[in-house]
């Protein structure tokens, strides 16, 4: 990928870093989740935090948001002058730091006016709101950044990438104003903006932090994706259990030796996988199935096989695994499966599922698999709790043990069965959930992005788990929006336009760059095709 530009407008030489921080640790009871960390972002720079599940980067974010204090003997200092820690919740933005989390932090029922002003109105006189006033200053922020979107549409209403954009321009125009009164940089921290964007999208969004940056504030941008951290910053920290493992400019690295510099080791051929078409010997049929966003689709799947759905975001592919679950209600459609057995999908329910041995990982996982007050033991083995029991007792002491097996497996960290979910980095929590469903050897597993947020080690390993579960047997449906990771793990790939399978991608077909290209044509093929459902059939 082409790098952008790197032209500097107006740092002006010989300035301080924007932000340093020298031994910052930091201990959760038994954890130490940052141990002595340094860290120096330079003014009109993008800096990457980079490091596996759990390495301590969120950590990191929260204290600098004032959510976490650190261990005492931290030092802080933000465009050369020191800052006493912790930080309050209020000192960021005084600093001229401000943060988009994961969540993008906005309020889905409110427009996208109201979103980009909600400071601004909230300290004002909210007695008497100058919308005319508002809509004004809303208007001037969408077009200094050239963004196209409806201000009185509700976050709800708009694209998954306007809202990322909506999220970052919101995070820099908090900074702006302090960063205008002092003539000093700023600093927008940006904790894995990008899942679930297609490729147009991260591009935009990119752009967005390169104009940032060229102002002179600085970008520090955590991110899983190696392709888009080579790609956007200029220098990238690297965290490894809680320590600086490392720091490079970003272009003095190759991709392999930024996935050795995060992992400690190199990923070998695991990632790969040779893709000669395959026949399977069939196990289920989906029947003109009909759900929201679905107007009408016919999907078999093999015995053994993993089938990828994909899409642009919005082309309905990310629902058939919940309809087919029973999570989302289907208004009609067929399952039959290879034995003799069939459903009427408008009737199937994640109970019903459960007991024909599906399974089904969201994509919200926090939301809506995970039970995070609960342990990690009890939520490992959730589904199976009826073997554990024996005279009417619960067998912990065997439930800790095969979890603290499965933690080991699945290299959660830390690997204590006895820590509440909660307590679990996003991508940690994310393997326990999946060790969950692959431990049940599932008839059909159901995946909606499942490497969300998970590291590039740990990826390969959770790819390498899902592929032996495949061979001896189980049927994988995967929806996701991530090109590279349809190529590495599935056997043929259905990509979808409004709603309908518009191509079909086997043997050498299923390659990164060729699965990209169909998303894009897909809308085309959609309009050719409609209202029938011929789809392409390309083998490479
Ligand atoms: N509130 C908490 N209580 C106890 N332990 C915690 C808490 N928050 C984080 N930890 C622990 O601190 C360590 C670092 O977690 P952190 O969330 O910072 O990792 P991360 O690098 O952001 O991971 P990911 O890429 O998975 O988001 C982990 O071992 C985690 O379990």
């Amino acid at each position: 990928m082409e790098q952008a530009s790197r032209e500097r407008k107006v740092v002006p030489p010989g300035a301080p870093p924007t932000l340093e921080l020298e031994n910052v640790s930091k201990t959760f009871r038994a954890t130490r989740a940052l141990d002595n960390v340094a860290l120096t972002v330079r003014p009109g720079e993008v800096h990457g935090l980079l490091g596996t599940n759990g390495s301590g980067k969120s950590t990191l974010i929260k204290i600098l948001a004032g959510f976490h204090a650190p261990d005492p003997g931290g030092v802080m200092r933000f465009n050369g002058q020191p800052v006493s820690l912790p930080l309050t919740a209020s000192d960021f933005r005084r600093l001229g730091m401000s943060f988009v989390h994961q969540n993008l932090g906005l309020v889905p029922s409110l427009t996208v006016l109201e979103n980009l002003r909600l400071s601004q109105i909230a300290l004002g006189d909210n007695r008497h709101i100058n919308w005319r006033k508002e809509r004004a200053a809303a208007q001037q922020t969408l077009d200094r950044y050239g963004v196209d979107v409806e201000q009185w549409r509700r976050i709800d209403e708009i694209s998954a990438v306007n809202r990322a954009l909506i999220a970052i321009i919101r995070a820099f125009e908090e900074i702006r104003e302090e960063c205008e009164r002092t003539g000093q940089p700023g600093l927008v921290l940006l904790d894995e903006p990008t899942p679930f964007l297609p490729k147009e999208g991260v591009d935009r969004l990119f752009r967005l932090m390169r104009q940032i940056a060229d102002h002179g504030s600085s970008v520090t941008f955590i991110s899983h994706d190696i392709d888009e951290v080579m790609e956007i910053t200029d220098r990238v920290t690297i965290l490894r259990d809680g320590k600086v493992s490392g720091e490079i400019e970003t272009r003095e690295a190759s991709r392999d030796r930024m996935i050795e510099m995060i992992i400690g080791r190199s990923l070998g051929q695991s990632a790969s996988v040779a893709h000669e078409a395959r026949r399977f010997e069939p196990f289920a049929e989906v029947e003109d199935l009909v759900g929201e966003g679905i107007p009408r689709c016919n999907i078999s799947v093999g015995r053994g096989e993993i089938i990828g759905l994909t899409g642009l975001i919005g082309s309905g592919y990310e629902r058939v695994p919940y309809l087919l679950f029973g999570a989302s209600q289907a208004k009609s459609g067929m399952l039959k499966l290879s034995g003799g057995d069939a459903f009427d999908l408008s009737g199937m329910t994640p109970a019903r599922a459960i007991q024909e041995n599906f399974a089904l990982l969201p994509g919200d996982r926090p939301t809506q698999s995970g039970v995070g007050g609960m342990k990690i033991f009890e939520n490992m083995l959730l589904p199976d709790l009826d073997s554990y029991f024996r005279g009417g007792f619960l067998r912990n002491g065997r439930m800790r043990r095969e979890a603290r097996r499965l933690g080991e497996e699945f290299e959660v960290r830390p690997n204590d069965p006895d820590l509440n979910l909660a307590a679990l980095s996003g991508g940690n929590a994310q393997k326990v959930l999946i060790a969950r469903w692959l431990k049940r050897k599932p008839r059909l597993l159901l995946l909606d992005e499942p490497t969300q947020g998970v590291d590039v080690g740990t990826r390969a390993n959770i790819f390498e788990a899902v592929r032996r579960a495949a061979a001896e047997g189980m049927s994988v449906v995967c929806a996701s929006s991530d090109a590279e990771q349809l190529a590495e793990l599935c056997d043929r790939v259905l990509v979808f336009a409004r709603g309908r399978i518009v191509d079909e991608l086997t043997g050498a077909g299923v390659e990164k760059d060729r699965i990209t290209q169909a998303c894009y044509s897909s809308l085309d093929a959609v309009t050719a095709n409609a209202p029938g459902e011929e789809r392409k059939d390309r083998t490479g």
